[in-house]
């Protein structure tokens, strides 16, 4: 890209939009999606996707697996879409979490994960004025958070690693606050869409609460160690501007419009390779997460290696009691 200027690079990205129908501006050109530019370029896309620009999917509530409805979630798939979208559903409580919050949080997202039609999921909260206020404090006890059952838990954490984990892209749709453990939710998330009254920061140390392991290295990555130590130290709250000059999010909308801008990104998302964007979250998480990392981003390329002759050959050799005759496969340089 040496010596490319901007104006060449949208260039190229409008050639490969001729061919692939699909133009992602960049976001030093203003960031303009494809649904929102005009002219010849615009009819084009929608003649080849059939997209109508702002259309909300038509969303289909999905049971718990025994077939009751969640009762502090929402889980609905879009019909025909391949996109998932949890809703946290306790509006009254600024949509913090308790245990069983959690619980359900994490059977849907399983469910998501193993829908082999589902490629991307949207995790959100129920109304307009908070993403999630974190743990809810009226069941915090001595050893964690505890509703149903006597002894207390940081069930949350494990809901952390599974969305880092999961190998498909979760994008946190936020309006109003996303603070304290609500806040750790969506930066744990692998995109951030807000809308213009999104309010975002750490309460930690001012309710005697702190998240000193995805809560501040993910912080850290993401805006850096004096943003992240001033968003700790202070438990300051942050406008979806100042978020968005942070790099805390990847971008911000009208409230009115961040359902359509949300599900813009998914339809984006859904027109590009599984395999490829389900290597690449491994990757970019690969370093930071150490040997999970690791093991994540090297459970990616066996599973692709079961799917070649070679790896094949390996088993059907075992399982028709001969040697394996690896020969004829290449030793790639
Ligand atoms: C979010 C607010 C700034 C919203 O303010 P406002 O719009 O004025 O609404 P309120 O009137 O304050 O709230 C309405 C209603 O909701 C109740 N509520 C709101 N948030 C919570 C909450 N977190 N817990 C319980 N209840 C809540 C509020 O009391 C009102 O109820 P009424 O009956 O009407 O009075 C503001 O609400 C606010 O500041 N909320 C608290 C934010 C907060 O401090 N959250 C907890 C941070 S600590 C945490 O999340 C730890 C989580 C955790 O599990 C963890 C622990 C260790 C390691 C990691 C983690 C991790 O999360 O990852």
């Amino acid at each position: 890209m040496a010596g490319m200027t901007q104006k060449d690079l949208d260039l190229v990205n409008r050639r490969m939009a001729s061919v692939t129908g699909h133009f992602t501006p960049s976001a030093e050109s203003g960031g303009i999606s494809m649904s929102n530019c005009s002219g010849r370029l615009n009819d084009s896309y929608h003649r080849v996707h059939g997209e109508v620009p702002g259309f909300i999917p038509e969303w289909k509530q999905v049971p718990d697996e025994t077939g009751k409805p969640y009762t502090d979630i929402i889980y609905e798939k879009a019909v025909g879409e391949g996109i998932a979208k949890i809703t946290i559903n306790r509006p009254e409580r600024r949509n913090a979490f308790r245990p069983h919050t959690v619980k359900e949080l994490m059977r849907a997202f399983n469910d998501a994960r193993d829908d082999t039609t589902i490629g991307v999921i949207i995790f959100t909260g129920k109304g307009t004025q908070a993403f999630c206020s974190g743990g809810d404090q009226s069941f915090r006890g001595k050893n964690g958070y505890s509703d149903y059952d006597d002894f207390g838990r940081l069930n949350v954490l494990d809901l952390q690693v599974q969305i880092r984990r999961l190998p498909k892209p979760v994008i946190a749709m936020v309006a109003g606050y996303a603070v304290g453990g609500g806040h750790v939710l969506h930066m744990v998330c692998d995109m951030t869409i807000a809308a213009d009254n999104a309010v975002f920061g750490q309460t930690g140390p001012k309710v005697g609460s702190f998240d000193a392991g995805y809560g501040a290295s993910v912080m850290d990555r993401l805006i850096g160690p004096k943003k992240a130590r001033e968003m700790w130290f202070m438990a300051r709250f942050y406008t979806a501007a100042e978020a968005d000059k942070m790099g805390l999010i990847n971008k911000v909308v009208p409230l009115e419009h961040l359902e359509e801008e949300t599900i813009k990104w998914c339809r984006e998302i859904m027109r590009n390779s599984p395999m490829a964007i389900r290597v690449l979250k491994s990757a970019l998480n690969a370093v930071d997460d150490g040997h999970s990392g690791l093991q994540q981003i090297a459970g990616d390329g066996t599973l692709l290696f079961y799917g070649t002759e070679e790896g094949a050959e390996g088993k059907n050799s075992y399982l028709q009691h001969r040697k394996p005759d690896f020969s004829k496969f290449p030793r790639l340089p």
